[in-house]
């Protein structure tokens, strides 16, 4: 285990009275949280979101990528449900960090996408470790989900840390003018599996 559970409240959204969970990593003391909703301790596949910080997008409001309208989508729909989980996992960009994915965006702007730009800063394509998404939903008591996502690779590290995803609930939101390049990278090189329509917004 990689984490511990520090502290919770509740936390009252536009969609419903979540409670907010709070985790620290043993090793590095980064705090992650999970946003908790009903009674995910009843045996039932939980419906679940492991969402990837991203400032530009969760809280300024960027059109750069999807990832606002996934937040906001993610959580509306687990209130719907009445009952769920939405991880909100702490590393950046990718786990470049913020400072680094604004370099990256730079090198967007000259043309390179979303992988180029990570490989010519020393970076993978992909540096997020999900194993620390697994030991909390251990630590919430939850070994079984439902996941919205796009991206195949989620599922594969979740199971392989022991959790069972028993259904990929697709999450495609946020489609626009200025991410339809980001998107379609994704797809073709990151392996999401996205419905697009380019032009056509
Ligand atoms: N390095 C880098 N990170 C980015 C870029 N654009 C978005 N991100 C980060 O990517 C993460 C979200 O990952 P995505 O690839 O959008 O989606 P995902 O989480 O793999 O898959 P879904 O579950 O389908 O949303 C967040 O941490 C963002 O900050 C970029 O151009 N470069
Ligand atoms: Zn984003």
């Amino acid at each position: 285990m990689q984490l511990k559970r520090v502290a919770q409240a509740k936390l009252p959204t536009p969609w419903g009275c979540f409670t907010i969970v709070g985790f620290e990593e043993i090793a590095t003391g980064k705090d992650h949280v999970a946003l908790v909703f009903g009674d995910v301790n009843d045996q039932t596949s939980i419906l679940t979101r492991v969402h990837s910080e991203c400032l530009t997008g969760d809280a300024l409001f960027s059109l750069r990528c999807d990832c606002g309208f996934q937040l906001e989508a993610a959580l509306k729909q687990i209130a719907k449900e009445g009952k769920g989980i939405l991880i909100y996992h702490r590393q950046e960009g990718r786990n470049i960090g913020l400072l680094n994915k604004i370099r990256a965006y730079a090198l967007q702007d000259q043309g390179l996408d979303t992988v180029e730009a990570n490989e010519q800063l020393g970076f993978a394509p992909d540096e997020r470790d999900f194993t620390l998404c697994a030991d909390m939903l251990t630590l919430l008591g939850v070994s079984q989900i439902r996941l919205l996502t796009n991206n195949p690779e989620k599922i594969k590290v979740l199971e392989q840390a022991g959790i069972k995803v028993t259904e990929r609930v697709p999450l495609e939101v946020g489609e626009n003018a200025n991410n339809e390049h980001y998107l379609a990278t994704k797809a073709n090189k990151l392996g999401h599996l996205l419905h697009l329509h380019p032009g056509n917004h």
